[in-house]
This record gives C-alpha cells, structure tokens and sequence, in this order.
C-alpha cells in the first residue's frame, strides 16, 4: 500500500506547532546551529550519532506510510552530499535491510562526498550495494524520499540538486523530505525554485522558524518531528522550553494552532 499525495493540510496560516497538547517551540537556523556544535562540542555527540538516528528515523516513517512493510517496495531515495544527504544513506541502508527495493540516487559522483556523509556512503559500497549518480530514477517507485538539501541550503537549488527536485515533483509516487523539502530556506520561509511538494516531512530535533511562512506550509504535507537525541540541558541553555515530546513514541505529528484568539491561548487544530 502506497500513501497517495494529499492537499495540504494547513490552508490557513500556522501560528504555532503542537504534539499533542504540548507546545512546540520552533527554532532559528542559528540556534539549530548551536544545537549541533553544542552536541559535539561540549557534549560529545557525535554528528555520526546523530545522523544514524536521523536515518533510522527516517526509514521507520517510510515503513508506516507504506503500510508497515517494505519487503519488496520501491523506494527511490535522493541523497545530497551534504549531513542531509547522509541521513538519506541511513535510511537508504536500513530500508534495504528491511527488505525494500531501494534505487539510491546521488546528486555527486561519490568522490565528492566527505566527512560523515563519504562514511555513510563508504559502508553501502562495503556492502556491495548499488548507488547512481547519473542520470535519473527508473520511475514506479512507491515513494520516493529527499534528502537533497536541508537548512545548508544557499540559493536556488542549482545543477543536477534542481534536475532531481523537477524529477521527484513529476512522479505519482508521494515525496517524503528530511528536515525540511529541498528548495526551501528554513530559517526565512523563502521558497526558491524549484522546490520539493512534500506529501510528509520528517523534521529533525525541533521545527525550523520559517515553517511558519504561509508560504511554505502548502510544501510540507503532513508534519512529523523526529527525536535524534538533543538532551533537555541542551535546549534549556539556549532558553527552548521543550517538554517531553518524545516521551512515549521517538518520531511524533505536529498539528497547527491557526491563530492565537483573543486570549492569546487556543487549542491546536489537527
Ligand atoms: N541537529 C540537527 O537537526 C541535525 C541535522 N542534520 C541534518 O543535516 C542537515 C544540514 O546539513 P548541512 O551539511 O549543513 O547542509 P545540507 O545537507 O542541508 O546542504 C548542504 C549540501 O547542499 C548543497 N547545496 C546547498 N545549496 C545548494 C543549492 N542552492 N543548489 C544545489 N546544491 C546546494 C551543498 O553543496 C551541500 O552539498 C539538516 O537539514 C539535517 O538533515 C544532521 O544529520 C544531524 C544534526
Ligand atoms: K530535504
């Protein structure tokens, strides 16, 4: 079973995000920023370690919206050469353990892939595991999954990231994005183009300022957050109250407060 692409669900404008009842912060670039030099630096979680998180994150969404198994299903995945690339070598990997078809499709010759996107890389050729970085995907896939670009985004997506984003966009297969669609400045809410139309995104530790944007939430589809391990201490220094959203499940859907009311206080709309 495949999930079908779907209007988005926030025709109004979104105020703020909830899990459940609880408010969830968003964050600027800067601060997601401080996140991840804070986990390395001063607390020595490793990038690795979070990106293998993010992966498995990513795989396990992809599993629910194919129906809870992925033995023998097509799944295209999109991998830049960048940290958000490298979440989608995880979930490429774990995927293909899991028994799926997966065409991984890369935006670089793997040469140019460093750092601990090449290591993600480097075990799915220890594995004798095929990537393409020419060309396009064969389509028919179930889904596909793009992980091209995340916040390290700069400008309109250029070059063969921009061929891959036109590509996905035209298949019937619904898109699932990492972090955020690839073609959209998270910290602002500027949407270049072209822009990845998500039919579900799967944010990263907390969602980006720039979701907000009416403009942007028509691109996100359906709205899930993913623990990757950020502890409490962390948030708390740079002044983000977070409750303990992922108390019960590690990946959760936000819902959308539409407006704030008189009161300043509603509840959130799902
Ligand atoms: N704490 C967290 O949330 C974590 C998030 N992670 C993931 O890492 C990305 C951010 O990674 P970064 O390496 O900084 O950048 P990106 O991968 O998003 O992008 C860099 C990549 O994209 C290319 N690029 C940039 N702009 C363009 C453009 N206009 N056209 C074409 N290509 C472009 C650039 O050349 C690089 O190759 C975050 O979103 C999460 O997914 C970490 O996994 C862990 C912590
Ligand atoms: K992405």
């Amino acid at each position: 079973m495949s999930i079908q692409p779907r209007p988005p669900i926030y025709p109004d404008p979104c105020a703020a995000f909830y899990a459940g009842a609880e408010p969830v912060p968003t964050v600027t670039t800067t601060q997601m920023v401080e996140v991840d030099r804070a986990m390395v630096e001063d607390y020595g979680i490793s990038l690795l370690q979070m990106m293998e998180n993010a992966g498995r994150a990513l795989a396990g969404q992809a599993r629910r919206q194919l129906g809870g198994s992925v033995v023998g299903q097509r799944i295209t995945v999109l991998c830049g050469a960048g940290n958000n690339g490298g979440g989608g070598l995880v979930a490429a990997r774990r995927l293909q353990d899991w028994g799926a078809q997966v065409d991984v499709t890369l935006v670089h010759h793997p040469d140019e892939y460093h750092g601990v996107p090449q290591h993600q890389l480097q075990i799915l050729q220890a594995l004798h595991r095929p990537v393409h970085s020419a060309g396009l995907p064969s389509p028919g896939a179930a889904l596909t999954i793009d992980a091209l670009i995340g916040y390290g985004l700069n400008s309109a997506p250029q070059g063969r990231a921009a061929d891959l984003i036109h590509w996905a966009n035209d298949q019937a297969a619904p898109i699932l994005a990492l972090d955020t669609p690839s073609g959209i400045e998270v910290g602002s809410g500027q949407v270049f183009q072209p822009a990845i139309h998500a039919a579900a995104t799967l944010i990263l530790a907390l969602p980006k300022q720039g979701f907000l944007h009416p403009e942007v939430q028509p691109l996100l589809g359906t709205l899930l957050v993913a623990d990757i391990g950020v502890p409490p201490e962390l948030y708390l220094r740079l002044g983000l109250e977070v409750s303990s959203i992922f108390a019960r499940q590690d990946t959760v859907a936000l819902s959308c407060q539409q407006d704030l009311g008189p009161s300043g206080e509603a509840s959130p709309t799902a």
